[in-house]
């Protein structure tokens, strides 16, 4: 079965420990999300995950036979247009131009994007559709394992959901495995099935969480409810620091 596996990793920078005895499993059609405050390494463990950075101590295993990003920041090609900017990877993975480019004003319009905005230059858009197109180019490919470095943060409740509502789509349809990382709470109990928390100094993980419901059956109320049920855990107040000055 397609798998990442992280056994015993460690990592410095210089002579600062950022992550100590990290360890963790994502099973195929699985979503497990990092949470944990700024600073705590959930980028560098996510970028070790995703060879993004050389594992120095320890193991990363990933049997995923694909894998895509989805930053925080969009990360577009300014002199390409959204079509252009989404079929890039079809394009580099050999796929003829004109079929990447039917393939991505489809998923273009799935994302939410008109076909006035197809010809747009990154320039001309709003923070908002360059994060969909950002979302359209790593899911073009349909890649069996996606990696989100906090893709929602910046955008409004509405769009959030939106976006959230297509990823738990093709989740609860079990064509996509998610690693990723949040400081939103709310996210990882809305997306994840499973939720590591991660202290800082060196960064470790403290807490595992389980939610058994699918995602495409966890309403608003069962994601207050959790979220209300998991501020009370003395880890998460811990961790981010909660405890409230009187
Ligand atoms: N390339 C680097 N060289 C040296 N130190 C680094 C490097 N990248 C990150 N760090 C340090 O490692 C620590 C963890 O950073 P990291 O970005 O992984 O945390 P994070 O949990 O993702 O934070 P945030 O939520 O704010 O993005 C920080 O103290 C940061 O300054």
């Amino acid at each position: 079965m397609e798998r990442l596996e992280v056994k015993g990793l460690n990592h410095s920078f210089g002579f600062t420990k950022i992550l100590h005895d990290i360890n963790f499993t994502l099973n195929k059609g699985k979503v497990l999300s990092i949470v944990g405050p700024s600073g705590g390494g959930k980028t560098t463990l996510m970028h070790l995950c995703a060879d993004l950075l050389d594992v120095e101590e320890g193991s990363v295993t990933n049997t995923f036979s694909s894998s895509a990003f989805a930053f925080q920041e969009a990360r577009l090609l300014p002199w390409k247009n959204v079509i252009d900017n989404i079929a890039l990877a079809l394009i580099a993975k050999g796929e003829k131009k004109s079929e990447a480019i039917k393939k991505s004003q489809a998923i273009a319009l799935k994302f939410g994007l008109d076909e006035d905005d197809f010809d747009k230059f990154p320039k001309d858009l709003s923070g908002g559709m360059k994060q969909r197109v950002s979302f359209a180019r790593a899911l073009v490919t349909k890649p069996s394992l996606l990696f989100l470095d906090e893709p929602f943060s910046a955008l409004d409740i509405g769009l959030k959901k939106e976006l959230q509502s297509v990823l738990i789509d093709m989740i609860s349809k079990k064509e996509l495995s998610v690693l990723f990382i949040t400081h939103d709470l709310m996210e990882a109990i809305r997306l994840s099935d499973e939720m590591l928390l991660l202290k800082a100094d060196p960064g470790h993980i403290v807490k595992k969480f389980r939610f058994d419901i699918v995602q495409n059956q966890r309403d608003d109320k069962y994601v207050y409810g959790k979220s209300a049920e998991i501020l009370q855990d003395s880890e998460i107040i811990s961790t981010f620091e909660l405890e409230l000055k009187s």
